[in-house]
């Protein structure tokens, strides 16, 4: 029995039946959470009317995908027993909020469940892209999901979410709303100061900046706020990490050797100042030919394998250098908004679900820590 077991849980069948179903469904194993459904503690309730047995699923992660699949394979394994020809099944989000460090010190960032930094040490290699890709992935996935571009030098958000000509408005004088977009909120330097004004700004001042998109955006209750950090190590990277409770760090690289060389000095910072990295995401790691489908690898191969390995992270995907995404980018359609079922969607989903599921299992890691040291 996990140490984890549900908090409200409503189980209403007979002790043998409840023992014979729970039986069954610890035998699905969730592949994103690594445990079966049971120590996943995902099973919430379970009643039957008639033959048909009601199934509640809390999942700490969002994979609304996943359900129609779920849905059939349980049915399958589940109306083996006599009692049962049917299933109901119901399935929702509940993301855990960050406990690592604590409730977000900053009340401006009361509402949001985690700050997730996306990074590159080098400019250029698709870091802005990832970041899009990944929120509205989030958000495809069931999450709440919202954007903070913390790239002030060069903000990217506003045209790649076809946003250029948003200016944020304000209630009560003080608190910005944000912009929506593709089911996102959105928050941007770029809303506010138009024609690079600040490519010139000092660091003191671009880290102000970034205090003051934190500090006086009204955010709504987000599960996720994806922040697209500048590249590099700056003043930036040093300010969200004090001003908000980041819950773990994504960093982009491409197969090149010096942007590799970059990626590694951008795992460090955020190990010097204690941020998790939960992995690499490898872009334009490879070109599919479109005329007769080989794989080439233009700026080498594995070299994302290769840095996850060393730095002991995981790889959470490897993107294809493919026109599409550059175009549908530029264009202010993110390709994953534009066309949510094509492979290169179906990578930047599966990177989200594991960036989803390494936050909630972070989580009850440090739930478990502490409900032992209680019994002590
Ligand atoms: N996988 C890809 N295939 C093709 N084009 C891509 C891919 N990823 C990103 N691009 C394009 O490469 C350019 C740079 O991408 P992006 O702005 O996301 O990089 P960045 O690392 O955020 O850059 P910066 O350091 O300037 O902020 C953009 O024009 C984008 O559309």
């Amino acid at each position: 029995m996990s140490l984890l077991s549900i908090a409200h849980t409503n189980y209403q069948l007979s002790e043998a039946l409840l023992a014979s179903v729970l039986a069954i469904l610890s035998r699905y194993r969730d592949p994103y959470l690594q445990q079966d459904l049971v120590s996943a503690s995902c099973v919430h309730s379970l009643s039957l009317t008639g033959n048909t047995l009601a199934i509640g699923l809390v999942f700490p992660y969002p994979c609304v995908d996943s359900y129609p699949e779920l849905n059939t394979k349980l049915t399958e394994m589940l109306t083996a027993l006599p009692e049962i020809n049917g299933i109901k099944l119901e399935c929702r989000l509940d993301v855990p909020a960050n406990n690592i460090s604590g409730a977000q010190a900053n009340p401006a960032l009361k509402n949001i469940k985690h700050v997730i930094a996306v990074a590159s040490g080098k400019g250029g290699v698709g870091k802005s892209t990832t970041a899009i890709n990944l929120a509205i992935a989030l958000r495809l996935q069931g999450a709440k999901v919202g954007i903070l571009d913390a790239d002030i030098y060069g903000p990217s958000i506003p045209m790649m979410l076809g946003l250029s000509d948003f200016t944020p408005s304000s209630n009560d004088g003080k608190m910005m709303q944000p912009a929506k977009a593709h089911g996102l909120v959105a928050q941007s330097i770029g809303f506010i100061l138009k024609d690079e004004q600040a490519a010139m700004w000092r660091g003191p001042m671009a880290a102000g900046a970034l205090t003051q998109l934190l500090a006086e955006t009204d955010w709504p209750e987000l599960d996720y706020l994806v922040v697209d950090m500048p590249p590099g190590t700056g003043d930036i990277q040093l300010t969200l990490a004090q001003k908000a409770q980041v819950s773990g760090a994504v960093i982009v690289t491409t197969p090149q050797d010096i942007a590799l060389a970059d990626a590694k000095k951008g795992i460090s910072l955020f190990n010097k100042v204690n941020i998790p990295v939960l992995g690499i995401v490898e872009n334009m790691s490879f070109h599919l030919c479109q005329a007769c489908g080989h794989k080439a690898h233009p700026f080498g191969s594995d070299g994302g394998s290769k840095i996850a390995q060393r730095y002991q992270v995981p790889l959470l995907g490897s993107l294809p250098l493919d026109i599409g995404i550059g175009q549908s980018m530029d264009s202010g359609n993110p390709c994953i908004a534009l066309e949510p079922d094509t492979q290169v969607s179906a990578i930047y989903k599966d990177i989200a679900a594991k960036v989803g599921a390494a936050l909630a299992l972070a989580q009850r890691q440090t739930s478990v820590s502490i409900s032992i040291s209680d019994d002590e």
